[in-house]
């Protein structure tokens, strides 16, 4: 058994309830791989931005648990070393599907937890989740619980078929599970096709797609009904059109690939959106360095030349998010 508290980590109390009143999010980052982990960690250090490191079951499987967790530990010496003399770092699961991985990463150091139960029958979620609680709450490890379906991964039925949060459920779910803070379904996905042409527009200058609007009366739903309850946005990648340009121009296929415009970020950063679970945008800055590199120098084979300028890119990335789009920046001073 392995505390957060004894690692210098932090859960995600004190950081929501700050931010719900300050009008900014906290990003949520996924990683994978060494590279993005130092990304992020210079990026929230350079800005004194709190920031949430997030782990998936599928990234717990590529870089093996035991590695991943140890990696993420040695991210708050790092931040120290970087001049960030109390850092704010939260090492979250995200997406958890059972009480067994919740609890393993929980008895391993992680500060906070998703249980998604958003699939199962809405008693079903209810009781897993407050399973999920129960136990995380006795070592103050805060729960991100799930009410809604996001289209794509989530949603089974069809891609372009959204089932939204109903607001009328969220209070019945919140009381009952216990859980700080949930997330919902307002018209974002997972991935970097968020939308088909079928659902957009097209911008008759550019040929680009135009997305249609997120569902903020949902997110006004919610707010009405639970004021203040910090909420969760997933898939909310922009999947920023120069990377695709770049990633197309060398030898890439990602023909459509469309996001979440920032300003709708921003302006879900000011209401109740405490957190923004941002992953794609960072393997596209990755995708579109290293296709470069090995476009541009093909005689090129030292790993460090071309995961190095791969970094720098997801740095740029990420300090963007935090300064221009989330509003965190200097939060975690
Ligand atoms: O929600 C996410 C991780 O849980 C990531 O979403 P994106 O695919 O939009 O980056
Ligand atoms: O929720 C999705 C995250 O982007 C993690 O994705 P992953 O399951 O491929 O690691
Ligand atoms: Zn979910
Ligand atoms: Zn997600």
């Amino acid at each position: 058994m392995v505390n957060y508290k004894d690692l210098g980590l932090v859960n995600t109390r004190e950081m929501f309830a700050k931010a719900v009143h300050g009008g900014y999010a906290i990003p949520a980052f996924n990683f994978n791989n060494m590279e993005q982990l130092q990304a992020i960690i210079k990026a929230a250090a350079d800005t004194k931005s709190p920031v949430i490191l997030q782990v998936s079951k599928g990234a717990r499987n590529y870089a093996n648990p035991i590695l991943l967790r140890y990696m993420a530990q040695g991210a708050v010496d790092y931040a120290k070393s970087l001049g960030w003399e109390h850092p704010q770092i939260v090492l979250h699961l995200d997406h958890g599907d059972s009480f067994e991985l919740c609890k393993d990463c929980i008895d391993h150091g992680f500060s906070s937890v998703m249980i998604d139960g958003s699939h199962l029958p809405y008693e079903e979620n209810v009781a897993l989740t407050k399973k999920v609680v129960d136990y995380a709450h006795q070592y103050d490890v805060t729960v991100e619980g799930e009410l809604g379906v996001l289209a794509g991964v989530e949603d089974e039925v069809s891609s372009d078929h959204h089932t939204y949060t109903d607001p009328e459920e969220v209070i019945d779910f919140v009381t009952r599970t216990g859980c700080d803070s949930l997330a919902i379904s307002i018209g974002t996905s997972h991935g970097a096709y968020k939308f088909t042409p079928e659902q957009c527009t097209r911008d008759p200058k550019t040929g680009r797609l135009v997305p249609p609007p997120l569902a903020f009366d949902v997110l006004e739903g919610v707010e009405a009904k639970l004021p203040d309850f910090p909420i969760v946005l997933h898939g909310s990648s922009s999947v920023p059109q120069e990377y695709v340009d770049i990633i197309n121009a060398n030898g890439g296929k990602l023909p459509d690939a469309i996001g979440i415009p920032e300003e709708e970020l921003r302006k879900a950063a000011k209401m109740d959106v405490c957190k923004i679970n941002i992953d794609s945008d960072s393997r596209l800055a990755m995708t579109a360095a290293v296709r470069r590199v090995f476009n541009e120098k093909p005689a090129e084979f030292d790993p460090r030349k071309y995961l190095g300028p791969a970094r720098e890119e997801m740095e740029k990335l990420y300090k963007h998010k935090i300064v221009a789009v989330l509003g965190s920046e200097g939060k975690a001073e």
